[in-house]
């Protein structure tokens, strides 16, 4: 590949970029990673890793509160939420330490360099340092994972607004004592539990009747009752006409249902969706196309330019780190190796929002499954019968599975419940591998685990596939004498 200075450049050092060099060097490519900022991205800094953390501290205030209901004395939790913050940082250094330093990756033969990167043409690209000094460099491929950011909609008077998004929520130092979110999303539904149980006063606010649209609305109930239980406050159905900083207050104007009111806070949490970060890169000068903002690309993770892959968050698609990551690997193997057979694996498309309870899903919704015309049937599993939630007292929760009826062939799963987020791998498993409802059902669990919920799950399967008739060819056959029992309720769980 003589004639370009590298093989690969990966421009953006988060999850999909992290991802992407390291499979580029691994094929013996010479690969470069410029990062503009710091090595991790979102999920190690401002997403996932510092919101985990946040919600585990909650969650621990939490139980503090509710140790009654294990036969210990509750108490009032001492919060320093100054001390919470601090740890919230620590993880994610550590996180960075472990997984995401220059050194790991130089180790691995990649040149990382921290600059703002820009295409000049389809195979150069202009890095411009933070001492403003610029360097050209050329190569034969390009993965753009320059991720997304907050979106925050123009709503009147937001610029006089002091409002959080998630690039600064994680820097707070004092706690808000009433905390207004605007948008029910996974962002919003995880930040009002984390500060709801450490103390907030938390009201969402969300333009749509609902949280959580992408998930099940019946497990989406679930868990929107419980966290109304534990104290979050909902304007639904709201349109959000303007926003006004009064002092330290924060008044947000609403509409529902004709109706106009105004809610206040001393904090105000944008949660309404992302961006994709693409106007830093010059895109026309190399040939790469858009839509709304976001980099267009085919199966492969190709975009417009075919030397140009595209791989995360900046292409709209799916805005979870493990999908970030499940198209860099497809970028780069696909870039560099062409012929491989890979693409993006849309059917077994998997997500958790990690509140207590968690709410889990992987493959095909249901609202899908209507959409395709799929013929399928629903296996519903409560909480409430597997043992080991009852033994920590996590009743709540179903597990809903999506299935062929004679085949049993997985298409999708979802639960809310204690651990969902954990055993939702399993269905995960089975789908990429054709595993059936009675491969599940007839692999022994260990008892009794939360992973035993699947396997409960799948037995009925079994179940609604036995019929009145086959129960009485088997008592004539072998002359046995008990009932024929009554397999007309489709609820009936065992
Ligand atoms: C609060 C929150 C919680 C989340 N929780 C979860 C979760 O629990 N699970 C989950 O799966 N997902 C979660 N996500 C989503 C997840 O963080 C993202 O999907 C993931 O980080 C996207 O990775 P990425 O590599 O595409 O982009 P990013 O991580 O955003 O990385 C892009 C990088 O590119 C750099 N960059 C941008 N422009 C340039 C340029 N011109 N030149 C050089 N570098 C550039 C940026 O500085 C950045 O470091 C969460 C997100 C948020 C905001
Ligand atoms: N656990 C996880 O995996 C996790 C956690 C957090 C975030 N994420 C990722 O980050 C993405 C972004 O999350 P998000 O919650 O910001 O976005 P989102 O798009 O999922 O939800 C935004 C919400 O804001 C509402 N909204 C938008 N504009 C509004 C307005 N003007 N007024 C009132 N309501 C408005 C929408 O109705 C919607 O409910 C997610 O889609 C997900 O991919 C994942």
């Amino acid at each position: 590949m003589a004639g370009y200075d590298f093989d690969m450049i990966v421009i953006g050092g988060g999850a999909a970029g992290l991802t992407a060099s390291g499979i580029a060097a691994n094929f013996g490519a010479k690969t470069m990673m410029v990062e503009a900022d710091r090595l991790g991205g979102d999920c190690t800094w401002t997403g996932c890793i510092p919101s985990k953390t946040l919600l585990k501290a909650g969650k621990v205030a939490c139980q503090i509160k509710d140790a009654g209901k294990y036969g210990l004395i509750d108490a009032e939790p001492n919060i320093d939420f100054k001390k919470v913050m601090q740890h919230v940082d620590h993880v994610r250094k550590e996180v960075y330490h472990d997984a995401d330093r220059p050194e790991i990756f130089e180790d691995m033969g990649i040149e990382v360099v921290h600059g703002l990167a820009s295409f000049k043409d389809d195979h150069t690209i202009e890095i411009e340092y933070k001492d403003g000094r610029t360097r050209a460099v050329s190569s034969k491929y390009f993965i753009i994972a320059t991720g997304a950011k907050a979106f925050v909609p123009p709503i009147d008077g937001i610029e006089e607004v002091d409002y959080l998004t998630n690039e600064s929520l994680f820097e707070i130092e004092d706690l808000p004592e009433e905390l207004l979110i605007i948008g029910g999303g996974p962002i919003g539904t995880e930040m009002s539990q984390a500060f709801v149980n450490l103390g907030s006063e938390v009201t969402i606010i969300d333009m749509a009747d609902r949280i959580l649209a992408n998930d099940d609305p019946e497990l989406v109930d679930i868990l929107h009752d419980e966290l109304k239980k534990q104290g979050v406050n909902y304007q639904l159905n709201a349109s959000v006409k303007k926003v006004m900083q009064d002092g330290n207050r924060i008044k947000v104007q609403v509409e529902i249902k004709g109706e106009e009111k105004v809610i206040e806070g001393d904090a105000l949490l944008m949660a309404t969706g992302r961006r994709a970060n693409t106007s830093s890169l010059n895109l026309e000068a190399a040939g790469v196309k858009t839509d709304k903002g976001n980099i267009v690309v085919d199966e492969s993770c190709r975009s417009s330019q075919s030397n140009i892959y595209a791989a995360g968050d900046v292409t709209g698609r799916y805005q979870f780190t493990h999908m970030s990551e499940h198209m860099a690997k497809i970028a780069a193997t696909k870039a560099l190796l062409k012929v491989v057979p890979m693409k993006i694996e849309k059917d077994m498309v998997s997500w958790v929002t990690f509140t207590d309870p968690e709410l889990a899903h992987v493959g095909k919704t249901e609202k899908q499954l209507k959409e395709e015309g799929e013929k399928y049937e629903v296996y519903r599993f409560p909480y409430s019968k597997i043992d080991r939630a009852v033994a920590e007292g996590e009743t709540t929760g179903l597990v809903k599975v999506f299935a062929k009826k004679l085949s049993g062939k997985i298409l999708g799963a979802t639960a809310v419940g204690a651990h969902a987020g954990e055993f939702i791998s399993e269905y995960a498993v089975a789908i990429k591998n054709g595993v059936s409802m009675r491969g599940i059902a007839d692999t022994i669990h260990p008892y009794p685990s939360w992973g035993l919920g699947a396997r409960r799950a799948a037995d009925q399967w079994y179940i609604k596939n036995q019929s009145k008739w086959s129960v009485k060819l088997i008592k004539t056959i072998f002359g046995y004498r008990g009932d024929t029992p009554d397999y007309s309720d489709p609820d009936r769980v065992v």
